[in-house]
């Protein structure tokens, strides 16, 4: 039997990353189509601001490992909606996954594949469990970089196709100082 070696990394509290890690950077013009106010979405994209950046710790797709992640994802807003992540079924759909929130303020807007939705509000210390079949997105709401840890499986896989395609059910955006869950008035089963 080959054993894999164990690894030790360190997360930079402050900053989120971890070195050695995979980086992906996503920009605005990667989320074309993703948010409702599309006139806002355009003006933005004058200065394609970096929206998150991921730093993966990633094994292959085998049943029974995990991979890691930290997040950044920054703070803004496309017309009254808040900065937020692709979101995504996992390819596996029964595979889960669990989000532990180290810095920043924000929350993970959850789904099913029906249209039922969960908003969790997240702050530093906020474990989230995202159960099995369960799409999920996590969405910055304050002024500062909104940082967290994904654990998940190595096999789960990302099905962003069904997100990009009818998005979620909610938005979650700033009305009146304030953070709300709204309806999605572009959203169809
Ligand atoms: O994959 P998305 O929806 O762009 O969101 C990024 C975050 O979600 C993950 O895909 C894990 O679910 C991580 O790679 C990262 O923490
Ligand atoms: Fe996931």
């Amino acid at each position: 039997m080959e054993y894999k070696a164990p690894i030790g990394v360190k997360i930079d509290l402050e900053t989120g990353v971890i070195l050695d890690a995979k980086k992906l950077v996503r920009r605005l013009s990667d989320l074309k189509g993703y948010f409702l106010d599309e006139k806002a979405y355009e003006e933005l994209l004058k200065d394609d601001p970096v929206v998150y950046e991921v730093y993966a710790i990633e094994q292959e797709e085998k049943d029974g490992d995990l991979n890691f992640a930290t997040t950044v994802l920054y703070p803004g807003k496309v017309g009254n909606e808040f900065f937020f992540t692709k979101g995504h079924y996992h390819s596996k759909a029964d595979r889960a996954e669990i989000y532990y929130a180290i810095k920043g303020r924000g929350g993970m807007l959850l789904q099913t594949p029906e249209g039922k939705a969960e908003w969790i509000p997240m702050e530093p210390g906020t474990v989230v469990y995202v159960p099995p079949y369960w799409a999920h997105r996590t969405v910055n709401t304050g002024d500062e970089p909104f940082i967290f840890l994904a654990i998940y499986p190595a096999d789960a896989g990302h099905d962003y196709g069904s997100i990009k395609g009818k998005g979620f059910s909610k938005l979650v955006v700033e009305a009146d100082g304030d953070v709300k869950v709204i309806d999605n008035p572009k959203w169809k089963v």
